[in-house]
């Protein structure tokens, strides 16, 4: 069964550009409204504006909000609610990729995502005041395999590969009418990929951004769309829980892959 978007309230975070921006869209040409969060404002501020035209002010909600905060994260979960009266579909996706400041990639990429699932259930688990929903977050291909260049960011990733999975089988065990997918997306031409700098913990990094150009060619680059579609199949797809979704390229085809 497909699940029909209209009528259903989103939250997207790091929603301001990149593939958020693309998953926001996605659900908003689907009719569902969407709540956009991001640390920057001015971004959010200027994608509201853009999809006020499109789709009507009352479709969005920008919301600054830096996800590794408690406090503005658990109070953007409530404006949501508030404003939209209901939540049914949550996407962690904020990420970024700082090995040299390795403690706070691990707070966004990976405690982050896990406090917003936590948000996510309390709304919308069935037992609570929830009518269900489903959950998105946003790992890597690099939660299923090593990124040389990236060990952090490649611990997180598989952190919320392990946490998600191991969450779905809860929520089916304990009926919460919550589906929780992970994405795993190979490498998205978004400027998450021109942030990399050399990793100051490691030796040799002109083998490693060999590495790393080698592993472009062999994964190949793709569009956020390609990326989007393979999102949206894990958010309508009601018989997926705990579904790992690969999105990797190859001789100019995207791929989607279960695991
Ligand atoms: N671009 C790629 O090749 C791939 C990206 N991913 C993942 O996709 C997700 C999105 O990445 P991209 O769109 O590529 O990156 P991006 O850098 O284009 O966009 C990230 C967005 O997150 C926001 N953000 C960053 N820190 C934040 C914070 N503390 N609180 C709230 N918002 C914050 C940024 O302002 C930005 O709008 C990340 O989790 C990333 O790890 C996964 C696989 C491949
Ligand atoms: C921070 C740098 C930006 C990284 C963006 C990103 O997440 C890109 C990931 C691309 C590939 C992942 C890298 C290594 C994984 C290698 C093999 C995984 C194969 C696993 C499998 O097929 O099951």
């Amino acid at each position: 069964m497909a699940l029909t978007l209209s009528g259903k309230a989103a939250l997207v975070t790091g929603a301001a550009q990149g593939l958020g921006r693309g998953f926001a869209e996605i659900l908003l040409q689907h009719g569902a409204k969407v709540a956009l969060l991001d640390v920057n404002e001015t971004a959010g501020s200027e994608l509201k504006a853009r999809f006020d035209e499109q789709y009507g002010a009352d479709s969005t909600l920008f919301l600054p909000c830096d996800v590794s905060s408690e406090e503005q994260l658990t109070d953007a979960f409530a404006k949501t609610f508030e404003r939209f009266g209901r939540l049914d579909i949550v996407c962690n996706n904020a990420g970024i990729g700082n090995e040299n400041d390795w403690e706070k990639t691990v707070a966004i990429n990976l405690n982050a995502v896990i406090r917003g699932t936590y948000l996510a259930l309390q709304y919308m688990r069935k037992e609570n005041r929830g009518h269900g929903g489903v959950i998105v977050n946003v790992a890597s291909m690099a939660g299923l395999g090593p990124m040389l260049t990236n060990p952090v960011y490649t611990g997180t990733k598989h952190g919320v590969v392990g946490f998600s999975r191991a969450l779905a089988d809860a929520s089916q065990v304990c009926n919460y009418g919550v589906r929780i997918n992970i994405l795993c997306p190979g490498f998205v031409n978004t400027d998450l990929l021109q942030s990399l700098t050399p990793n100051v913990h490691l030796e040799d990094s002109d083998k490693l951004k060999e590495e790393y150009k080698n592993l472009i060619g062999v994964l190949g680059m793709m569009e956020v769309q390609e990326v989007a579609a393979g999102f949206l199949e894990l958010v309508r797809d009601e018989s997926r829980n705990g579904a790992v979704l690969k999105v990797n390229k190859r001789s100019g085809t995207s791929f989607h892959t279960f695991s």
